[in-house]
């Protein structure tokens, strides 16, 4: 075991110190690109300015064949490019890969002041991190990085699920976990055949009425990922990194993507990946507090003076613990108006309303 004293000195002679805190910055939607898709990487610098993390993807999705180009086109794309606030992070190929070391090497050493945060994926326990911790620490001092680079891990392995705590603390790279329900359901050998989501088998039912079984019995649709993203969430609070849902697959159904996307928003996660450019908006409107629910907030936190003692507002008892989550909700909102002056005249327009 690392003695915590040793916990922030780096790893290698050279490499820069690590961080002390994981910088929050916004994170609504991490979009994924394959770089080597001459078609994908052409919309890049635009779509740039929509989104709060690009992520050139070098893992799944990229074809065997076509894994070099990827990772050149990746190289490219950020030589090419300033994205200015926009994160550029990228997922490399999993460790168990041929791949990997090549991407690890390249990217860091050509690239490795233009990214911000590495995606680990399969991530099995907190060996995983600390292999990654290592090498990127000699690569951070073989290309003379002042900045060390984060590190995110997919939880999408059932080792992973059941080391989740020990891998959010494995290192004080780790910038966040982001559930990965297409490999987990594999590795977890779950019945399912879709990439994140719900399914219509998993289920509740009311007690029968009468002898016939079949008849007026209500059915609720239940969430398949409700406690992978509650522990994920709890690993992640615990260890003051960042949580996130990842793909939703069925790309035409924006309807359900953003029920996901609301779920895993009001159960911690700040953020989720957007595979196509039309879930973007979705993430975009899901991860920024509703002006109302802002307002409510920024309401709650104006009675309740130095956040002690008991208040009715509106009917509604208020006290210590929610002004504490009234502060979540309006330093989010705070933090994401500081950039976006459409989301700003929203929020004081309903607060404006709200305290009247
Ligand atoms: C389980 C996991 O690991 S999930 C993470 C890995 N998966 C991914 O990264 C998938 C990324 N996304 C994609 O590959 C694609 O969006 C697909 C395959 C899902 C759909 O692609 P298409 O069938 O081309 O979608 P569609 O025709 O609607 O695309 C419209 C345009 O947007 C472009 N586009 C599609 N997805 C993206 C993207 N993620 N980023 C940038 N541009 C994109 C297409 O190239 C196309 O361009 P064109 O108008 O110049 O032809
Ligand atoms: O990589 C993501 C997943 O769902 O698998
Ligand atoms: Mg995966």
């Amino acid at each position: 075991m690392r003695s915590p004293k040793d916990f922030f000195a780096p790893l290698a002679l050279g490499a820069p110190a690590p961080v002390r805190e994981i910088p929050v910055t916004p994170s609504r939607m991490i979009h994924f690109f394959d770089p080597g898709n001459e078609k994908m990487a052409a919309k890049v610098p635009d779509i740039a300015k929509k989104v709060d993390v690009l992520l050139g993807n070098l893992e799944d999705a990229v074809r065997a064949d076509r894994k070099e180009a990827a990772r050149a086109g990746l190289v490219a794309i950020a030589k090419a490019n300033d994205f200015g606030k926009t994160q550029l992070w990228t997922r490399v190929n999993s460790l168990d890969s041929p791949w990997v070391l090549d991407d690890l090497v390249t990217l860091v050493t050509e690239i490795g002041d233009k990214l911000d945060v590495i995606m680990v994926p399969k991530v099995e326990g907190a060996q995983d991190i600390h292999y990654v911790d290592r090498l990127l620490a000699q690569l951070e001092a073989r290309a003379g990085l002042t900045k060390p680079l984060l590190v995110h891990a997919i939880l999408e392995t059932a080792s992973g699920v059941a080391n989740v705590e020990e891998i959010a603390g494995a290192s004080p790279r780790m910038q966040g976990i982001s559930l990965g329900p297409a490999d987990l359901a594999a590795s977890r050998r779950m019945k399912t055949t879709r990439v994140g989501g719900g399914h219509p088998g998993y289920l509740v039912r009311t007690d029968p009425t009468g002898e016939d079984l079949t008849e007026g019995r209500t059915t609720y649709q239940q969430d398949l990922w409700h406690y992978t993203v509650a522990r994920m969430v709890d690993a992640c609070a615990m260890h003051g990194i960042l949580p996130y849902y990842g793909p939703f697959g069925d790309i035409r159904d924006v309807v359900a993507c953003e029920d996901q996307f609301r779920n895993a928003f009001l159960l911690g996660c700040v953020g989720a990946w957007s595979l196509h450019p039309v879930q973007i908006d979705i993430a975009k409107k899901v991860f920024s507090p509703a002006p109302s629910d802002v307002a409510w907030a920024r309401k709650v936190i104006a009675e309740m003076g130095d956040g002690t003692g008991a208040v009715m507002i509106d009917g509604k008892m208020q006290d210590d613990a929610s002004v504490k989550q009234c502060r979540v909700v309006a330093e989010l909102a705070d933090a994401l108006a500081a950039d976006d002056p459409e989301l700003a005249a929203a929020y004081d327009a309903a607060t404006k309303e709200a305290l009247g």
